[in-house]
């Protein structure tokens, strides 16, 4: 199995603009609500989210964009990533297409300049620690300081605390994880790209957030991330034996 090296540009259709939301011509004889409530805007399927997965090296970047993608796990079958690449997935959330533009980068830290030069259009991040590795967490701090001094304010950040089925050498409890991403208000999950437990979960529900983020409409509630994590976590009782 070739691991991810590739080096490939930006594919031409990458936009880092959202849409401009063109409220729809609506009949002249409006009626009260629809005068009160402007018609919501659509979602532009075209747009494609630049999402960056990120972290020390060996924690698992590459395997779960694999296990995403392929829905398999290659045990110690990826040498570390050089430079960096990315994967296109399509993921459908509430009967829409939302387009991702995945990257992988390299942990290490003498890749750490070119990898910051792709922050800048990132619409989404990944930060992944290893649950089993306590200087792959204590490390995160340092990553969510490089991501405010080169990412936009307005990226979504997720924290994944990755190896989930390394249970018997966690060195990371999970109310850890969980208090580190309060302190950032950052939504978090822990996942395992061997058993792709919350895998899915995780990119879909940033996939979400950028597609409400994009059509944000003033009169509506706010997407809630955080809810719909617990909620889908509630729903599949994945992760009980965490
Ligand atoms: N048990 C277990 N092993 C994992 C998991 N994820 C990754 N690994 C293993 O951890 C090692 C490192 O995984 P990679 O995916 O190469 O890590 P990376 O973060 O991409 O590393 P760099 O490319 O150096 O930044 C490999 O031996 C993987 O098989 C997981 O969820 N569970």
């Amino acid at each position: 199995m070739e691991r991810m090296e590739s080096m490939e540009p930006i594919s031409t259709y990458y936009k880092t603009d959202y849409p401009e939301i063109h409220p729809e011509s609506g009949s002249r004889e409006t009626t009260e609500s629809q005068a009160k409530t402007p018609p919501a805007p659509t979602y532009d399927e075209e747009l494609v989210h630049k999402t960056i997965l990120v972290g020390d090296s060996g924690v698992g970047k590459t395997s779960l964009l694999v296990q995403f993608d392929q829905g398999k796990f290659i045990p110690g079958s990826f040498s570390a990533t050089v430079g960096i690449g990315f994967t296109n997935k399509v993921i459908a959330v509430d009967n829409v297409n939302i387009k991702l533009q995945i990257w992988d980068t390299a942990g290490q830290e003498r890749f750490r300049s070119v990898t910051h030069a792709y922050y800048r259009d990132a619409h989404a991040l990944l930060l992944l620690y290893d649950i089993t590795s306590k200087s792959s967490f204590d490390n995160i701090r340092a990553w969510l300081t490089e991501i405010h001094e080169y990412a936009e304010s307005d990226v979504v950040i997720m924290l994944l605390g990755n190896k989930a089925d390394m249970s018997s050498d966690r060195a990371i409890r999970r109310d850890e994880g969980e208090r580190l991403a309060r302190e950032y208000s950052v939504p978090f999950m822990e996942t395992s790209a061997k058993t792709g437990v919350n895998v899915d979960l995780a990119f879909t529900a940033v996939a979400k957030e950028l597609k409400h983020r994009a059509v944000q409409h003033p009169n509506q509630p706010k997407f809630q991330i955080h809810d719909y994590i617990e909620a889908q976590r509630e729903k599949s009782g994945c992760c009980s034996y965490f």
